[in-house]
């Protein structure tokens, strides 16, 4: 235990039977989440959508926690969306996500959540951070503009798990992940992240023997993708595995140009007219490839590399595009 987090815990495997909360089962990572689970084995998860509960809601969070009573909570709820989005909508990406976290995070701390994983994003690192970037760059220069209202809310996450350790001693942790994608992701065009957005166009076009196809930005900023059941399958090897107050990236450790994922999933989709560039639409951060060493030591390792999960993604998205956010 030390001076500054007043936690003496050792993680180890979680009892497959006690009731665990993914609050978010329904996005892209909860849902992600929820299977991981499900396939380990445990037989009490529990989920509400947003319509049956609002999280912003802060009696109806208390009273869902007071009924259901929750050992482990995996917090995968959040207002999300691509750098459009973000950077349009800033108000309610604070305002939303402030009030997510701080109403499930102070209903798990008056039931006594045993565990809880919060889930922030890589954005909360300053624009310009040292590459590849280090858990410890937090907090030490200025955030990327279009998303830093998302990143506040994110960091003020982080702090709220550590002030829960170091006031209540209680073994909560938070992860970092990295750009994701995969099943269940968003694929509006205007509010998603680059690579749902990339699957829908390009898939259209191809459909379409479109000529060319418009992409946002210069494609020359760096990202890091991970596919989310990699993610899902991390959530829960830092669940079993890691107990600390530090929040952990979670990634692949190498990253792409925007222009070569173009490429990868022109290629997945089968399309060959020609790319262009939008640069009216923001680049955002030139680049931002997380130091994973925390999460290797811990003895974890992605398994899905990106063309395999690019082209399982197209698949998934061809099967599903009539759903609800397909
Ligand atoms: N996608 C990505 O590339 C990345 C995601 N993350 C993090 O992972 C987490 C999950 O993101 P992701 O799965 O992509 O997001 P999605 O948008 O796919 O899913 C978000 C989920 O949150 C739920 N939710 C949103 N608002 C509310 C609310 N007011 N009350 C109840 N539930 C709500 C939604 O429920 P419903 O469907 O019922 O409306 C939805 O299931 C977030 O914390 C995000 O910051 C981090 C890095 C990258
Ligand atoms: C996960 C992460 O997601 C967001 O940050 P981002 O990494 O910039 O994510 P993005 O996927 O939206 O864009 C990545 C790059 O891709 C380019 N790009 C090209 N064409 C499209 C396109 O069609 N759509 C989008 N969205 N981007 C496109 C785009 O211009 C940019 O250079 C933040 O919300 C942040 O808060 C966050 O956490």
């Amino acid at each position: 235990m030390s001076a500054i987090d007043g936690v003496d815990y050792t993680p180890g495997p979680l009892d497959r039977d006690a009731v665990t909360y993914v609050a978010g089962h329904r996005g892209l990572v909860g849902s992600a989440v929820w299977r991981r689970l499900g396939s380990a084995g445990f037989t009490r998860l529990v989920g509400r959508t947003s319509a049956e509960l609002d999280l912003k809601d802060r009696e109806g969070v208390f009273s869902f926690f007071a009924e259901t009573k929750p050992r482990y909570v995996v917090l995968a709820a959040a207002k999300v969306g691509g750098i459009l989005a973000n950077n349009t909508y800033p108000v309610d990406f604070l305002s939303d996500n402030v009030r997510i976290q701080v109403n499930v995070l102070d209903a798990a701390l008056k039931y006594e959540v045993e565990r809880v994983l919060f889930l922030g994003s890589s954005c909360i690192y300053p624009k310009f951070a040292e590459q590849p970037i280090r858990e410890d760059s937090l907090l030490t220069g200025h955030l990327e503009p279009t998303n830093d209202a998302y990143a506040i809310a994110k960091i003020a996450g982080i702090l709220h798990v550590q002030a829960v350790r170091r006031q209540y001693g209680l073994p909560w942790i938070s992860a970092m992940p990295t750009n994701l994608y995969g099943p269940g992701d968003n694929f509006d065009p205007t509010g998603s992240h680059v690579m749902p957005a990339m699957i829908r166009r390009y898939d259209q076009a191809a459909a379409e023997g479109a000529p060319v196809v418009t992409n946002w930005g210069s494609g020359s900023p760096r990202r890091e993708f991970l596919h989310v059941d990699d993610m899902a399958a991390a959530c829960l090897h830092l669940l079993e595995h890691y107990d600390g107050p530090g929040q952990v990236n979670v990634g692949t450790g190498t990253d792409v140009t925007i222009k070569e994922l173009a490429g990868i999933v022109a290629d997945a989709v089968g399309y060959r007219g020609s790319i262009e560039w939008d640069t009216s639409k923001p680049d955002g951060t030139p680049r931002k490839l997380l130091d994973v060493s925390t999460l290797k030591g811990s003895g974890w390792s992605p398994q899905i590399n990106l063309e395999d999960g690019v082209r399982a993604t197209v698949d998934w998205y061809r099967t599903h595009r009539s759903d609800r956010r397909g």
